[in-house]
């Protein structure tokens, strides 16, 4: 997969939740493209009052005013990736779907939109968010199946190790070769591409690495294909927020031409870096986010 777009700063949306004190949801995703110099943009699906300790309150616009927010960027802007993280509900689920099906997502060619590069759909990369590191609720028990049946629409999720489990019908997977059994589930019933983060993992080589793995779909009596990429685990509770980096990194490589393969190598080391440099930060006294400038400020 990779996108052809005319331009040299490619345009990549985040759909997705807030957090006020900066680590996660729409504020990481933006820090995150611009790391990886792309444009960010942003619809606000829920506001999330939240910190480094967990989440106190949840309000949920109108999901026409949602509707609107969408419309007003894809009327206007050409979009080379989109990168979809908290949902919330069925209801804000079934709306982003409807308005994706307009861009091209259910294999109709888009509607003319005046752009060049009108015919070309946007990447798409979901983070399957569901559970917030705190054990919060991010999106709403009835809303789970909705989200299972919008995951064929992406390109690639990125779900974490309870997500996974959630997502392939098990228990939480306590070693890689778990985690990449359940990936395979789902990466075939699906027909997605899976990235199985295993930074939950905590058996014995999970010490001093952390694992994520790329399961990429199969047909029938194809051969099975995984990558792997190993990167040195980090020891700090500065974690807030990996997740929501790490995904939208990859859409901002994806629109600049990148496959999965060659950008997650580049993510991994700017993920590191993020999280070293995440001790330089004085942000709150839970679970402090990345420095997602780390390699830029050096
Ligand atoms: N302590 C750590 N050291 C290095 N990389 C980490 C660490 N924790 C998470 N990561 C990386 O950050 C990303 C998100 O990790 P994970 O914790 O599995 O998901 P989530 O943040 O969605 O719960 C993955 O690419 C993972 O490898
Ligand atoms: C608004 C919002 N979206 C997502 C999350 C969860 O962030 P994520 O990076 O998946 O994981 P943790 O921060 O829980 O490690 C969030 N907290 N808020």
């Amino acid at each position: 997969m990779s996108l052809t777009s005319p331009r040299s700063i490619p345009n990549i949306l985040s759909i997705a939740g807030t957090d006020p004190t900066g680590g996660a949801g729409i504020q990481a995703d933006l820090k995150s493209f611009a790391a990886h110099r792309g444009y960010g943009m942003c619809v606000v699906t829920a506001l999330v009052a939240q910190n480094t300790q967990g989440v106190r309150e949840i309000h949920l616009p109108p999901v026409s005013f949602l509707r609107a927010q969408l419309d007003a960027v894809s009327d206007d802007v050409a979009l080379d990736a989109i990168k979809i993280g908290m949902l919330g509900t069925e209801e804000i689920i079934s709306t982003v779907a409807d308005w994706l099906d307009t861009l091209g997502f259910r294999g109709e060619l888009p509607e003319a939109t005046g752009h060049d590069d009108a015919g070309a759909r946007p990447v798409l990369v979901l983070d399957p968010v569901m559970v917030a590191t705190s054990g919060d609720r991010l999106l709403d028990a009835a809303a789970e199946s909705a989200l299972i049946a919008f995951l064929p629409r992406a390109d690639l999720i990125t779900p974490n190790v309870p997500e996974l489990a959630l997502l392939a019908g098990g228990e939480p997977a306590t070693e890689p070769a778990g985690l990449i059994a359940q990936a395979r589930a789902v990466a075939d019933q699906h027909q997605v591409v899976v990235l199985a983060k295993g930074g939950h993992l905590d058996d014995a080589s999970a010490q001093e690495s952390v694992l994520d793995t790329l399961v990429y779909p199969t047909q029938s009596g194809e051969r099975a294909e995984e990558e792997q990429f190993r990167s040195p685990r980090i020891h700090t509770q500065n974690t807030h927020g990996t997740g929501c980096s790490v995904s939208a990194a990859l859409a901002a490589l994806a629109a600049r031409g990148h496959s999965w393969s060659t950008a997650l190598p580049v993510v991994k080391d700017w993920m590191t870096a993020a999280l070293q440099d995440s001790e330089r930060l004085d942000v709150g006294q839970g679970h402090g986010p990345i420095q997602h400038f780390a390699q830029l400020w050096r």
